[in-house]
């Protein structure tokens, strides 16, 4: 069993409790009763490349990576740094997050908020809705190619972004007929756990023009920010460096700094 199939089964049981809670109708209900979505489109088309700021507690990988007392001080650390998109992970069991840390930090920030976690059904993209997230992530090696096109319908139509994850060239073929607009090379392979920087300059440039293009994960300094933009990429994500740096407002503000100066490649969009 890979390392992404076992998040996944743990995710499977952690929805079904939830739902056994509030049931599909409530969270369709509470759904609808949340403020409009923000455009996180139109923050990733801000000039420059933009930088995503993950709340990011533990991982598979590393195990725990920081002590984060209050995730609505690190969000807002964030923010004024400048950057675009907070994400937050609300996969509870191997990264140590929650709904509550989204809620606390959709409370404090005014930016679009991406649900970070491992989608595995409509529920969850409702749950996200309903705890005010803009955007939730669909990864494309965790769902068949049906599920895939569908939970981006259901994101799409309830106002929010999907940012579908891939990690291969076929993957990005199954996320561009799936219809997807956002999309993120992760660095990072979800079943073995190994970081390969040079996956986004492989994949990227077969990607469409309008695609908007995400580099995920490995992002340790200017330096990986600069190599990403330099194969073609409208973003980058970025949790661990952040979060272990000891300032993460000043890490944020560099890399923003980085990616907006008139030397940085610019975004191929
Ligand atoms: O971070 C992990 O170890 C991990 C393991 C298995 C599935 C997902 C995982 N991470 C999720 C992410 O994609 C990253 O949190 C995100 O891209 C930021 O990566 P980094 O800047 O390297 O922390």
């Amino acid at each position: 069993m890979t390392v992404l199939d076992s998040i996944l089964d743990g995710v499977r049981a952690d929805v079904a409790a939830r739902e056994a809670i509030t049931d599909f109708a409530a969270i369709k209900a509470a759904a609808l009763k949340a403020p409009a979505a923000l455009d996180a489109m139109a923050a990733l088309r801000e000039p420059g490349i933009g930088v995503i700021a993950e709340v990011k507690r533990a991982s598979p990988s590393k195990g725990p990576l920081a002590e984060i007392a209050d995730p609505a001080e690190l969000a807002l650390a964030y923010e004024s740094g400048g950057a675009r998109i907070i994400s937050v992970l609300t996969e509870g069991r191997r990264f140590h997050g929650s709904l509550d840390d989204l809620d606390a930090v959709r409370k404090a920030v005014s930016i679009p908020v991406l649900r970070k976690d491992f989608i595995v059904g409509p529920y969850q993209i409702h749950e996200a809705r309903a705890h005010g997230a803009d955007v939730i992530l669909l990864i494309v090696a965790a769902l068949e190619q049906q599920a895939l096109a569908s939970l981006l319908d259901r994101t799409e139509s309830l106002g929010m972004t999907a940012l579908v994850e891939v990690h291969t060239e076929e993957e990005a073929d199954r996320a561009l007929d799936a219809g997807a607009s956002v999309i993120g090379v992760n660095a990072r392979n979800l079943k073995t756990l190994e970081v390969d920087r040079d996956s986004f300059a492989r994949i990227a440039p077969g990607l469409p023009s309008g695609v908007l293009k995400i580099a995920e994960s490995g992002v340790r300094g200017t330096a990986d920010l600069l190599a990403y933009a330099g194969a073609g990429a409208d973003a980058v994500l970025v949790g661990e460096g952040l979060v272990t740096s000891g300032d993460p407002r000043t890490a944020v503000a560099d890399l923003v700094t980085a990616g907006t100066h008139p030397s940085c490649p610019k975004p191929s969009r």
